[in-house]
């Protein structure tokens, strides 16, 4: 069964996710990695088709990565999708949280379109709309701000070894 990890922009589950499949022994799949190998960069197909054309392609890559035994990385407006929603209620989903102060040197620099204007203050509207997203599918939940990505690896792997 695969380990999901979802969250907000910045708050790791791309990284996390990474040395989490590491560390359990499973396959990696960062779905937007997979958009751009498919369709190009991010920033490029929000300029190009807009942000409602983003969440078709999302989705489509979200589900097939969502029946593999993998650990899954999402995008952070992965959880707007009802039907991805109702797809995580069966699996092991951790939502990574991260406070304004330190996820903004970690957006630093990134090539995020949807606070490529806005910047923080976007971030903190966005987070505040999806929270109930993120709590209605998360089964463990973690503050990253101050830790670090191998301690929260360590976390979730006694989680998921608890919970299988
Ligand atoms: N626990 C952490 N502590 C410090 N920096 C982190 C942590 N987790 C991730 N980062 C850094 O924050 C940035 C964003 O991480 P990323 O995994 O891309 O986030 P997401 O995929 O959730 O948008 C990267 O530079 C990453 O190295
Ligand atoms: O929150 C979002 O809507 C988005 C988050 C991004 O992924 P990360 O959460 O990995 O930064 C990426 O999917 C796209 O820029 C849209
Ligand atoms: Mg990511």
């Amino acid at each position: 069964m695969p380990i999901v990890l979802v969250g907000p922009m910045g708050s790791g589950k791309s990284r996390v996710g990474g040395r989490l499949a590491a560390s359990v022994g499973a396959p990696f799949v960062d779905t937007d990695q997979r958009i751009v190998e498919r369709y190009g960069p991010i920033d490029e197909i929000f300029a190009r088709e807009g942000e409602e054309y983003f969440r078709v392609i999302e989705r489509e890559v979200v589900a097939e990565a969502l029946r593999e035994d993998a650990v899954v990385s999402l995008g952070g407006g992965a959880v707007l999708d009802a039907d991805t929603r109702d797809d995580l209620e069966r699996l092991a989903v951790v939502w990574l949280q991260v406070s304004p102060e330190s996820v903004a040197p970690r957006l630093a620099g990134g090539n995020r379109p949807l606070i490529a204007e806005g910047g923080i203050e976007r971030w903190v509207d966005i987070m505040q709309a999806r929270r109930p997203l993120y709590e209605a599918v998360a089964g463990l939940t973690i503050d990253t701000s101050r830790r670090s990505v191998a301690r929260i690896v360590d976390e979730i792997t006694e989680w998921a070894g608890a919970r299988a």
